[in-house]
């Protein structure tokens, strides 16, 4: 429709439809239920969306959540500076981080995150494939074989390994990259005292390295906040460099060690799809570089890709409402407690065709272009603080992969689910493997292309069918 106004007459806003507040629904419990039942959560979500609209609050509180796409888009974007991530985070997850990355905002984040971002160039990351290939090469052949192995405890010591030795700098005993990841490990239990403690001897094991570092500029992450200013201008202190190194370490190891496990996960479901990435790799060299990965390994990337859809380590953005606001035309007050659960979105069946099947297919060129698809994949976040190590992530995975697709093969007892929530932030567990090594000079069996798997959901398998009894009975009540 076109617009006619005389020269001089002011501009009409459009009508605007009134701000509805968030949805209380009475049945939110029933959401709930139903994931723990064996629901996705797209699946369980889907009808409360259709019912009370994309923003659900949950009731008598200030925790507000959306699964829609277009509104996790609009909050971790922030145009209008009406979000935090800073008190969310703190509350939900990070209550033994203090002043981390993603608890900083506005001016004082912008000024760390361009800092650190300065470890993460296109450059560097190369460089750090050159240095650590070789070394996760060497480690992934010391991977254990038989049966009930579990290929978590290799994936988290290579990754704790890689993260210390490029990010603090130097190398690493066994002993002391496993001690490390304990600690890591209880930084975020639940049981307060414990985790004290383990944040107490990190911070003591980072700060027998300050005085190193602030003698000479060695070319890693902690040199170079030893030499950088803080946004007021005067030189980083000894407390907020080793908080942002906890923190940082933390998001650089535990994401990509539950991305790895659950990728094992899959593709020991999914042996047809096991076998192309192997034919993938033994075709191509090796040694591959930071480029080399990318190009040469499609499907293994696809896989990549397909695991981080339907678990997203990182499930849900936190923020917090800094002023009063509107969110896809709700009222949002200042205080709202904004929960993004991106694996919402991920796993909605209208929004992705047969959301339960591992397909990696999915993301192949000619069906990514899927209009339906585009912007709707967010485990990495978006916005401001968007995952920074999202390169770095998938270089040293697909290292990882390449190197043991080529060298062993696994496989996983009929029947058994990976518990669903337990493997995200904070509470990751592995899988028990039957693992071989595989004869080098064998050719690879012909491939046949890969039916996809339905996945499996579930808190806790072995109680799937008693609660989906008692769904069913309170819902048809
Ligand atoms: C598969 C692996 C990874 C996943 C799925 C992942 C996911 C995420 C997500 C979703 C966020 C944003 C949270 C929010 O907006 O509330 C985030 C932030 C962050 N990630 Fe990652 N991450 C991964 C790997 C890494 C790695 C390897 C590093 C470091 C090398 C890293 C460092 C960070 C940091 C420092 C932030 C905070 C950024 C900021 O606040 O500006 N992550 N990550």
């Amino acid at each position: 429709m076109r617009i006619t106004r005389r020269p001089g007459e002011p501009e009409q806003a459009a009508p605007q439809r009134p701000l509805a507040p968030a949805v209380a629904p009475r049945d939110l419990a029933l959401i709930g239920w139903r994931i723990l039942a064996g629901s996705s959560p797209g699946d369980a979500f889907g009808p409360a969306r259709h019912k009370y609209g994309p923003l659900l609050r949950v009731p008598l509180t200030k925790l507000v959540l959306t699964t829609e796409a277009d509104l996790a888009h609009a909050v971790t974007m922030n145009q209008r500076a009406a979000f935090s991530a800073e008190p969310a985070w703190t509350m939900a997850l990070l209550p033994f981080f203090r002043k981390a990355l993603l608890q900083r905002e506005f001016g004082e984040h912008r000024n760390d995150r361009l800092l650190i971002q300065q470890a993460l160039t296109p450059t560097r990351i190369a460089e750090y494939a050159d240095r650590m290939g070789p070394r996760i090469r060497a480690a992934v052949l010391q991977c254990p074989v038989g049966d009930g192995v579990d290929l978590r405890v290799l994936f988290k010591r290579i990754a704790m390994r890689v993260a210390l030795e490029v990010f603090v700098g130097g190398e690493f005993s066994d002993a002391r990259v496993d001690q490390v990841g304990r600690w890591f490990d209880q930084v975020v239990h639940w049981n307060v005292v414990r985790a004290q403690k383990a944040r107490v001897s990190l911070y003591r094991f980072l700060a027998a390295y300050l005085p190193g570092k602030r003698a000479v500029r060695s070319p890693d992450l902690m040199a170079h906040l030893c030499h950088a200013t803080s946004h007021d201008g005067d030189p980083f202190t000894d407390s907020e460099i080793i908080h942002h190194m906890i923190f940082f370490l933390f998001a650089a190891h535990d994401t990509s060690t539950i991305t790895m496990t659950n990728m094992a996960y899959y593709l020991a479901m999914d042996p047809d799809r096991q076998q192309r990435a192997r034919a993938e790799s033994l075709s191509a060299a090796r040694v591959l570089d930071s480029r080399e990965l990318r190009v040469s390994l499609g499907e293994l990337d696809r896989i990549v890709r397909e695991t981080l859809r339907l678990r997203p380590p990182v499930p849900s953005a936190f923020r917090t409402a800094v002023v009063d606001t509107d969110v896809g035309g709700h009222r949002i007050p200042k205080g709202t407690f904004m929960i993004v659960n991106m694996w919402g979105h991920h796993t909605d069946s209208e929004i992705w065709p047969d959301a339960r099947r591992f397909d990696p297919d999915r993301f192949r060129i000619e069906r990514r272009d899927d209009p339906e698809q585009r912007g709707v994949w967010m485990p990495f976040g978006g916005g401001v603080h968007k995952c920074i190590g999202m390169y770095f992530a998938q270089m040293e995975i697909l290292t990882v992969f390449h190197a043991l697709l080529r060298d062993f093969e696994w496989t996983i007892p009929p029947g058994y689910v990976l518990p669903t929530f337990e493997n995200s932030l904070g509470s990751s567990r592995g899988f028990p493997a039957t693992v071989r090594r595989r004869d080098p000079d064998a050719v690879c069996a012909p491939v046949t292309p890969a039916v996809p798997g339905e996945v499996r959901w579930g808190v806790a398998p072995n109680l799937m069918k008693r609660l989906h009894k008692s769904v069913s009975r309170s819902s048809s009540a």
